[in-house]
């Protein structure tokens, strides 16, 4: 399976995914332990891809996604964006409910 298969396929299976540098646990970039935090105070369950340890995907995922940087938030198999984008949604409260909807996705 080559890269770009190997992306959708997290992608097909985890509705929330978020590419990060380390891990939500130990997180290697302050930006994606941001983007972590966010998520898990907005009660989101997301699958973590730490990017640190895929070369091959921290290499693809900038251009699959058209998207320079990490962390990457997908939700569904769309691009939401990166840790600011992810703390304003924090903010609002709109991580919140995509969390709820997603999560209701799932159950459905
Ligand atoms: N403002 C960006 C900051 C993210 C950022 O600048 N990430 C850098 C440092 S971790 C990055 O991914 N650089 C490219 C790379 O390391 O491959 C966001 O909202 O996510």
């Amino acid at each position: 399976m080559d890269v770009n298969e190997r992306i959708k396929a997290v992608l097909a299976e985890h509705p929330m995914v978020l590419f990060m540098k380390g891990t939500p646990q130990f997180p290697m970039c302050g930006f994606s332990s941001r983007a972590a935090q966010a998520l898990e105070q907005a009660g989101a369950t997301f699958h973590a891809v730490n990017v640190l340890a895929d070369p091959e995907v921290r290499a693809a995922l900038p251009h699959f996604a058209n998207w320079p940087t990490f962390p990457q938030l997908f939700i569904q198999g769309e691009l939401i964006g990166g840790c600011d984008i992810v703390e304003d949604l924090k903010s609002s409260g709109e991580l919140a409910r995509m969390a709820l909807d997603v999560s209701g996705a799932v159950r459905a």
